[in-house]
Formats: structure tokens, C-alpha cells, sequence
């Protein structure tokens, strides 16, 4: 689609949330801290929903999977889903998806996985000894199963190991060594609980990926202006958490201070002075991050300040933002 044919084509933007799994309680929490609450009206056909008081928006309820697809195709324009999902189902992933924000959470590693009885192998140079060894004694090569077979091929590649051979694996992956249908396993992990309750161990440089749910926007999906507002309205909000959770309002009365030695305080610990010097008052407010709040308070202390108060924000409003501008950047 030409750059012309996206602007004139002015469909919804359609934002995909996971339906199920691991991500789906975390993705509606995430939504719903940035003010973004979703109504999904009943025996509507294909899981579509709305966004509460946001026009120019469609919701579509899918798995993390099928959001990899329908980003990369261009049928939905923002998304959340797995980084692993993302790096194993689409190849050059950058041309396609813009990767927003790392979000926090749905973190998990794609490892690779060998019997803990196998205790002399513990690097992937150990494996590569073992899969050489096997192929030259049995002629066969080393099994490994996984549903991550890109992944585990790129990264195989890049170890040098080539007597491999993929076993693909739909579920209950780390069960195939035991069930003697592959010898190794690659596999997503986050406490090991599964890898231990099959006697599998991951090897010391064996982590292939370690992932997290993002935030993640299509560059092929149409972004007509309508479209393009809602998005700039999503994210402005979702900003606007990210940037209040980073910061502290501090206030004080402040009436022998000059402007220029506030301002010097103010940038030594990373404060803004969003609504500009004292008023008449003598009441300053900063914006400052988290970890610099009782710096702060001292300083201010020092300088006279009496009455000082700190409190958390709900949200930062910005004129612009970083995701925005991520996503501007390529779209
Ligand atoms: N312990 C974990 N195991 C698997 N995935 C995890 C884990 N922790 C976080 N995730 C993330 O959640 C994503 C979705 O995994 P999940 O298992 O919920 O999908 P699913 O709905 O079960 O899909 P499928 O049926 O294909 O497994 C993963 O791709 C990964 O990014
Ligand atoms: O390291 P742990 O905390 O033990 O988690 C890892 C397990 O979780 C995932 O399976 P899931 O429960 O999603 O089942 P599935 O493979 O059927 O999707 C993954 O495939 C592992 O089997
Ligand atoms: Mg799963």
C-alpha cells in the first residue's frame, strides 16, 4: 500500500488485546491504568469490542500468537503480545512492527534445555561435542524439541551447531526428552518449575531470548487519520501513567529563594519546574523522579523551604511522548 492509499483509507484503528492465556489479566490491567476500559458488546460477531469514551477504535480479542500475525499483516494497527512470539513468527520483525515499550511484565525466557544427568555438558560448545559425537557413532543427529524452531535455528546457527534436527513440538515440550521423541528441548521458562519437575537444566549460556509482553504497533496496517488520532489519544494516556509513576510532585513554600538558585537545585536532581517559578505565594511546584525525592526535600530544606509535601500523580500529560513519537517516526 502506497503512502497515499494509507492516508485516504480511514478505517478504525484496531487495537489487539490478548483473549487468553498468561497476558490477558496483565494486558487489561495495563489498559486499565492508563484510563482505557473496554466494552465488549454482547453476541457481537468476532470478538470486537470498543474502548469506553474513545472513538475511532475497535478492540479485537486474540491470542498472543494470532496478534504476531495480524500486527505483521497489517490487520491491526497496536498490540500487546510476547517479544518471543514476535522474534519467532516474523523474520525481519523491524521492517514490519515498531516494539513501543517493554511493559513489565509476561517475562519469561526462551532457553535451551538438556538433561540434568548430562552433567559434564553445560555450554552450548558442550552440546555442539555431543551432537558431533552422537552423529559420528549413531548417525543420527541430536533431537531438540521445540515450538520456537526459528528461534532455535538462528541461534544454533550462530553457535556454530548444525547436527541438530527439530522436533516440532505443540505442547508439553519438556516432556519429550523423558518420552524419548528428542534428546534436548527449547523452551519458554519463567520460575524452572517445569524444567526441574522433568530433570531438564538450562544451559549457562542456553538463553536465547528473555522476553516480555510489549507494546507493539504495525507498520503495514492502514494509518488513516482516524487511525492516527486514536492512537495519538491511546498513547497519550498510556504516556501519561509511564511518566506519573516515574515522578514525585513535590511542593513548598519557598520566599527567599531566587529563581536561579531553585533552578539550579531543580536540574542537579533531574526536577522540572512545570508551572514555571513562585507565584506570589511563594508556593513551587517540581516534578521530580522518584529516587530524587529526598534529595530534594533536603535541598529544599536547606534553601528555607518550609512546608514541604509530596505526592504521587495519576497521570503526566505531555504535548508529545515517546511512543508517539516511535510510532510517528515510521508510520
Ligand atoms: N511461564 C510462561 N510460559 C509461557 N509463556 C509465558 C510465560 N510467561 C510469560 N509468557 C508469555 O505469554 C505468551 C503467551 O503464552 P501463553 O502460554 O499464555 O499462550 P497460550 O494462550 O497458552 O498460547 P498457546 O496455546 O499457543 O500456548 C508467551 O508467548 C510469552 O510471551
Ligand atoms: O518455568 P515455568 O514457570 O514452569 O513455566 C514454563 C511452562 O509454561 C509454559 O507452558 P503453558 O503453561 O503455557 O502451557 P502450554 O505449553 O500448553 O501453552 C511453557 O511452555 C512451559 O511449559
Ligand atoms: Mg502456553
Amino acid at each position: 500500500m502506497s503512502g497515499t492509499d494509507k492516508m485516504t483509507n480511514d478505517a478504525p484503528l484496531v487495537l489487539a488485546v490478548p483473549s487468553k492465556g498468561r497476558l490477558q489479566e496483565n494486558a487489561t490491567a495495563f489498559f486499565g491504568r492508563a484510563g482505557l476500559s473496554f466494552v465488549q458488546a454482547r453476541g457481537q460477531r468476532e470478538y470486537r469490542g470498543q474502548i469506553a469514551g474513545l472513538g475511532g477504535a475497535e478492540v479485537a480479542y486474540l491470542s498472543a500468537s494470532e496478534i504476531v500475525a495480524q500486527l505483521s499483516s497489517g490487520s491491526a494497527h497496536l498490540g500487546i503480545t510476547g517479544e518471543d512470539l514476535v522474534r519467532e513468527q516474523v523474520a525481519d520483525a523491524d521492517a514490519s512492527m515498531v516494539m513501543l515499550a517493554p511493559l513489565g511484565f509476561g517475562q519469561a525466557n526462551v532457553v535451551v534445555a538438556v538433561p540434568q544427568a548430562w552433567i559434564d555438558v553445560r555450554t552450548m560448545a558442550d552440546l555442539d561435542d555431543v551432537a558431533a559425537t552422537m552423529r559420528a557413532r549413531t548417525g543420527r543427529k541430536l533431537r531438540v524439541a521445540t515450538k520456537y524452531v526459528n528461534l532455535t535455528r538462528r541461534f544454533f546457527a550462530n553457535h556454530g551447531l548444525a547436527d541438530y534436527r527439530i522436533v516440532e513440538s505443540l505442547g508439553a515440550t519438556e516432556g519429550a526428552p523423558a518420552a524419548g521423541t528428542a534428546e534436548i528441548v527449547v523452551d519458554i521458562t519463567t520460575t524452572g518449575a517445569t524444567l526441574s519437575a522433568n530433570a531438564l537444566k538450562v544451559l549457562d549460556d542456553g538463553v536465547i531470548l528473555a522476553s516480555e509482553a510489549n507494546l507493539v504497533a504495525s507498520v503495514r496496517a492502514p494509518w488513516g487519520k482516524q487511525a492516527r488520532d486514536a492512537a495519538a489519544a491511546i498513547l497519550s494516556r498510556i504516556a501519561a501513567e509511564e511518566e506519573a509513576r516515574s515522578l514525585r510532585e513535590v511542593r513548598a513554600v519557598l520566599n527567599a529563594v531566587s529563581p536561579q538558585r531553585l533552578g539550579e537545585i531543580a536540574h542537579r536532581l533531574g526536577a522540572r519546574l512545570p508551572f514555571g517559578a513562585a507565584g506570589s505565594d511563594g508556593v513551587v511546584t517540581l516534578h521530580c523522579p522518584r529516587k530524587a525525592v529526598f534529595p530534594l526535600v533536603e535541598e529544599l530544606g536547606k534553601a528555607g523551604a518550609d512546608d514541604i509535601t509530596v505526592r504521587t500523580l495519576d497521570y503526566v500529560f505531555r504535548r508529545s511522548n515517546p511512543l508517539i513519537e516511535r510510532l510517528l517516526a515510521r508510520i
